[in-house]
């Protein structure tokens, strides 16, 4: 892959582009790229603001396809040098069948490796997710982890379950003999939960908060962390990957790495108060207002309505037994293992973090729709 310094050359495609953090990444690669020459970006749903992007220097291509047609991601992966890999169906809310989160996830991940390895595109970065190693089901705490603390990682949810699959297929794919007869370089990242412009689940809540008169009641204790992380961070991160591959391959083929950056450890609700609270919301109990099992059970009654009404509408209210056992669960991450092997430091500071998903909430600015 390498580049001269004067003619911009490289190919990169960006798997999910469309969506919460594809976007971010499309636009820091913009920014931060400065020897690449065409950017393919890959959604099952194209967005209108790519449009505004093919006016730049780079060459954007914008290519409606689905990562579960093979011959679909052959043909945009061919001639590629980097793929970065984001699609996926983020679901743990019920909104979307297993199947379909298999196949996406899944076989659409080993659709990428293969189309690699067929069209000779030696580097893979794969945007995979803390749950691969957690919350597990016995809800252990994981508190301020790195890459190599031992922690029991087992998992029932489909969501977990196809994420950690597409993982191992993306770190067993490193070494693989691509087309042309060099290799295979792969890596994955693992992000905990991302915040930031464009993040939907934080809207909700906003909205959520405005319906209830300006208040949300807390639900989880607050000595609960909850690992978070700033989708432009994340973004940067897989820039950075992207570009230092083939000169550190021995060091960073099939490794993974937390995105992390100085976000505080707080837990779910605390942090997003963050956000809500400069937006005129405010948190009421010190405590959790309903006991524990008082919650539990409304997670099972939501799992029943789920299915009983499943015939005639979708039901998928963002508490359920999963997203509050996760919820409950401390799982914060303490590493440096991407500064160490590939220079990573977070490229914007918490306070800019912070004031630039409250600008986007209260709808000010930020590139995310
Ligand atoms: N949001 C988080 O907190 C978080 C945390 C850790 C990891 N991740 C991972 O990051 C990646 C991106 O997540 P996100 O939050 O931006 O989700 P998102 O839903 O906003 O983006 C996913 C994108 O993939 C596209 N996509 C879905 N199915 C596709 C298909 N069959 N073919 C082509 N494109 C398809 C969607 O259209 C969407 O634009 C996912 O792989 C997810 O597992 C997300
Ligand atoms: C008890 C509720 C009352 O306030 C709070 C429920 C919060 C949940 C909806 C979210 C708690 C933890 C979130 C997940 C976490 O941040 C990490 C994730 C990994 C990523 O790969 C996808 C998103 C998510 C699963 C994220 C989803 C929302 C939570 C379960």
């Amino acid at each position: 892959m390498a580049a001269c310094a004067e003619a911009p050359e490289l190919v990169y495609l960006v798997t999910g582009g469309c969506g919460f953090l594809g976007e971010h990444v499309v636009r820091m690669l913009l920014e931060q790229e400065p020897r690449l020459r065409e950017l393919r970006v890959f959604d099952l749903r194209l967005s209108p603001w790519l449009e505004e992007l093919k006016t730049g220097p780079v060459q954007v291509t914008a290519i409606q396809g689905d990562v579960t047609q093979a011959h679909e991601v052959a043909a945009a992966v061919s001639g590629a040098h980097v793929v970065i890999h984001t699609a996926g169906v983020v679901d743990v809310f019920g909104r979307v069948s297993p199947e379909t989160i298999y196949k996406v996830n899944v076989q659409g991940t080993q659709n990428v490796i293969e189309a690699c390895v067929q069209m000779g595109t030696r580097f893979l970065v794969h945007t995979s997710s803390m749950e691969v190693v957690g919350p597990n089901i016995k809800g252990q705490p994981f508190h301020r982890g790195d890459e190599d603390t031992p922690y029991e990682a087992v998992h029932k949810h489909p969501y977990p379950q196809s994420k950690a699959q597409a993982e191992r297929l993306v770190l067993e794919a490193n070494g693989r003999e691509v087309r042309g007869g060099l290799t295979l370089v792969t890596c994955a990242l693992r992000p905990t939960g991302i915040y930031g412009e464009g993040h939907q689940i934080m809207r909700d809540f906003y909205r959520q908060g405005l319906r209830l008169g300006g208040r949300l009641f807390r639900a989880v204790p607050a000595s609960v962390e909850h690992g978070r992380v700033y989708v432009g961070n994340v973004a940067w991160m897989h820039v950075l990957v992207a570009r230092e591959l083939e000169q550190r391959a021995a060091l960073m083929g099939g490794q993974v790495y937390f995105c992390y950056d100085q976000s505080p450890y707080k837990s779910y609700e605390d942090f997003n108060m963050e956000f809500l609270g400069p937006c005129g919301l405010r948190l009421v109990g010190t405590r959790p207002l309903l006991p524990h099992w008082l919650l539990v059970l409304l997670t099972a009654l939501n799992t029943l309505l789920q299915w009983l009404l499943r015939p005639l509408v979708l039901y998928a209210p963002l508490l359920n037994p999963y997203t509050l056992a996760m919820a409950n669960t401390t799982f914060t991450v303490s590493t440096n293992k991407a500064q160490r092997h590939f220079g990573y430091k977070p490229l914007f500071s918490w306070e800019v973090s912070r004031a630039r998903t409250i600008l986007w909430l209260q709808g000010k600015e930020g590139s995310a729709q």
